[in-house]
């Protein structure tokens, strides 16, 4: 693919929020430009409140505004269960940054998955793909879909989405969604993105914070090893950036960029 992913290291969340945000808004304007819509999915796990930080404080300028009117929000993985429940990402993204969203505002359209189906999660998959095939046109003409940007973190084993280091799913290469019913991490009922959809994507960024990070960030940079995030890299290359903090990377000899604002 070309190029290597960027890797961008900062003191802590506080520093690495603003250029998380003037990425974001990089990566938005290019989506308006493009389709005049842009395509955004997200994670679970810490990533919601780090965007909330990023996203919430009021624009520094005119090229500063995040144009919740212009986002159409998709769920890089969701785990199996309603939407009020404390394991929804769906839920999560609610309460952390959805909700936080000045009252009278644009508001982002959002694409949860259908709970009817939670009992099946093959039908659960397939219905999200519908999802995105209604949002991204046809299968017929799009071979896979282009989000704008994929919003990831990276678990300690080196998972992202639900895609788990040595699973089967890391070698699907048709379906754009699919069912995950053993997942390492609980709850064991989810439904992800699949490997190349996330790498097809126009931008991947990923956020990682905290010491605990540290091994699977060696790994993941310096020797691979099939893990998932590492999978990313090698599929996205340097359409790929890593935002993290100094703990997460420490002893990590990749080399870091700087991001210039
Ligand atoms: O549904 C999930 O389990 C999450 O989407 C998951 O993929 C998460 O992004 C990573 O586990 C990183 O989590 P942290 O950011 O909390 O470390």
């Amino acid at each position: 693919m070309g190029g290597q992913a960027n890797l961008y290291s900062f003191p802590a969340v506080d520093a690495l929020a603003p250029v998380l945000r003037a990425y974001i808004i990089q990566c938005q304007t290019a989506g308006i430009h493009r389709h005049g819509i842009f395509k955004v999915a997200v994670s679970g796990g810490s990533l919601p409140k780090t965007l909330a930080q990023a996203l919430l404080t009021p624009p520094a300028s005119e090229d500063d505004v995040v144009h919740w009117d212009k986002w159409e929000i998709f769920f890089a993985d969701e785990r199996a269960v309603p939407l009020d429940h404390a394991d929804s990402n769906y839920a999560l993204l609610k309460a952390e940054l959805l909700d936080k969203l000045p009252a009278g505002a644009a508001q982002p359209v959002v694409h949860p998955i259908d709970t009817s189906l939670l009992d099946d999660t093959q039908e659960l998959a397939d219905n999200y793909e519908q999802e995105l095939v209604k949002s991204f046109a046809s299968r017929d003409s799009v071979k896979l879909p282009i989000f704008d940007l994929l919003l990831l973190g990276c678990g300690p084993d080196g998972h992202t989405c639900s895609l788990f280091p040595g699973h089967e799913l890391l070698r699907e290469t048709s379906a754009w969604v699919a069912p995950i019913e053993d997942s390492p991490k609980p709850p064991p009922k989810r439904v992800t993105l699949t490997l190349p959809v996330v790498t097809h994507a126009v931008r991947v960024a990923f956020v990682a914070t905290g010491g605990g990070k540290k091994e699977v960030m060696k790994e993941i940079f310096e020797a691979g090893n099939g893990l998932p995030c590492a999978l990313v890299n090698e599929g996205a290359g340097e359409r790929c950036s890593w935002f993290v903090d100094d703990a997460a990377v420490e002893g990590v000899t990749y080399p870091r960029r700087a991001f210039n604002l």
